[in-house]
């Protein structure tokens, strides 16, 4: 990297000084495998998209909440079989205690609302945005950490609930230029899964561990998808049916195959009527397919995806009616969903969508003396108290270097303190977008 001066690090010209025997060896300056940096212009883009994250939440009356990255790894073992399992960013503390780096944030929602319990008034709203992580054998070159935008919507048992959360997700869409020309939500529930299973009398517990298998059914073969099932317990002649409905893609012949008495095909209609009340129709599709990957959904089930299909799911979530009392808690209907900051940017990309998000300082203030060092602080401060932004050269720099800068900043206004100037009192002001130049009293600075 140079600084402005242009040169290497350090006096420009500078010549490196031959090695010695205790020169330290230089460390590995890259994040950890699987991590990333976010230098300026990548912080300016992930606070751009977390403003918008956060300017919807709030748009939907949701209140911020967080949680430590690190949780206790019970939070996070389930027996069905999860990747998010197998992935488990997990080890022992120095206190001989198992933890881990949280995979995802609702466990650690339903903690803190079972945490709080009775003194909480429902329905809650509440949003996070928050790292989260995964170690995976680096063999797939893959991220080890994202962040995640979550919004949950607890002690709402209806439908309206997950309508709320799609149509936040697509205001959210809107407000980044994304149409419903770029981007679907596939919606299903597993009330759908559950109805089939329980015609061939499959045991319930079975449930969470078959949607994981269906879940991979775009990702592995399908004979594989049948073994799984099979040693799962699902009978042949059950797998043939289980996977027939899962190709179902219109509501109405799922209704002819399950009837309208079920609840799946229920809350389905339902969520579909409310989206055209929303005015997002446009945006959604049913697709019986849609499991999703987590064990505890219960209910209807969703994901975003790329109409191009060149990119992985954007977001996903759904009802999760009996995650707390898997934690010892009294079960509360809840909902919510999961919203990544890579793929997005990735669709962003693809569409020629992403924003400029140039650094902006209003003002750029530098003293042509040495010995006006003071002077320039001075007025620096009484920009500031004002609101201002001020870049403040901190040493005595040629002019020209202070233009290149003032360049490099976006700077709006250049303000020169001089020694003849200030002793009138005044200082030398200059627009940088159109090159007026004008003097102005320190009093009438604004
Ligand atoms: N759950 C999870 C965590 C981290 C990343 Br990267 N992807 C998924």
């Amino acid at each position: 990297s140079t600084d402005d001066n242009g040169g290497g690090r350090g006096r420009p010209g500078a010549l490196s000084a031959p090695p010695t025997t205790d020169d330290v060896r230089r460390i590995d300056v890259n994040p950890p495998r699987g991590t990333r940096d976010f230098p300026p212009e990548e912080m300016r883009l992930r606070n751009w998209l977390f403003r918008n994250f956060r300017e919807v939440s709030l748009l939907f009356g949701f209140e911020e909440v967080d949680f430590p990255v690190l949780e206790s790894e019970a939070l996070f073992i389930r027996k069905a079989g999860e990747e998010i399992r197998d992935q488990l960013y997990c080890f022992e503390d120095r206190g001989n205690r198992r933890v881990a780096l949280r995979p995802e944030l609702t466990p650690s929602l339903a903690r803190l609302v079972i945490q709080k319990g009775k003194s909480l008034s429902l329905p809650l709203k509440w949003f996070a945005i928050g790292q989260c992580w995964r170690y995976e054998r680096m063999t797939r070159g893959r991220r080890r950490e994202h962040y995640q935008w979550n919004m949950d919507i607890i002690g709402v048992p209806d439908v309206t609930a997950e309508a709320e959360l799609i149509s936040s997700i697509v205001t959210f869409f809107k407000r980044i230029g994304i149409t419903a020309s770029d981007v679907g939500f596939k919606v299903s529930s597993r009330k759908v899964l559950q109805e089939v299973l329980r015609c061939y009398s499959i045991p319930e517990n079975l449930f969470s561990k078959v949607c994981i298998i269906i879940d991979k059914i775009e990702k592995i073969p399908m004979d594989e998808i049948k073994k799984e099932l099979k040693s799962a317990g699902v009978s042949e002649k059950a797998v043939e049916e289980l996977l027939q409905v899962l190709s179902i893609k219109s509501l109405t012949k799922l209704e002819e195959i399950l009837g309208s008495a079920g609840e799946a095909v229920a809350d389905l209609k339902l969520l579909f009527s409310l989206a055209e009340k929303f005015g997002y129709s446009e945006w959604i599709e049913f697709d019986a397919s849609i499991v999703r990957g987590l064990a505890y959904y219960t209910g209807i089930v969703f994901e975003g995806f790329d109409r191009e299909g060149k990119l992985r799911a954007i977001c996903g979530g759904g009802r999760y009616d009996q995650l707390l009392s898997t934690f010892g808690g009294d079960d509360l209907p809840a909902c919510g969903f999961g919203f990544g900051d890579a793929v997005i940017i990735e669709l962003l990309k693809d569409k020629g969508l992403l924003p400029e998000v140039n650094l902006e300082v209003e003002n750029i203030v530098s003293a042509l003396d040495v010995d006006l060092q003071g002077a320039a602080a001075r007025v620096a401060s009484i920009l500031r108290e004002k609101g201002q932004s001020v870049d403040l050269v901190l040493e005595s720099k040629p002019l020209k270097w202070v233009f290149k800068r003032a360049a490099r900043i976006n700077a709006e206004r250049l303000i020169l303190v001089g020694s003849s100037e200030w002793q009138r009192g005044m200082v030398s002001v200059k627009i940088l977008s159109s090159g007026e130049q004008y003097e102005v009293k320190l009093d009438e600075l604004e």
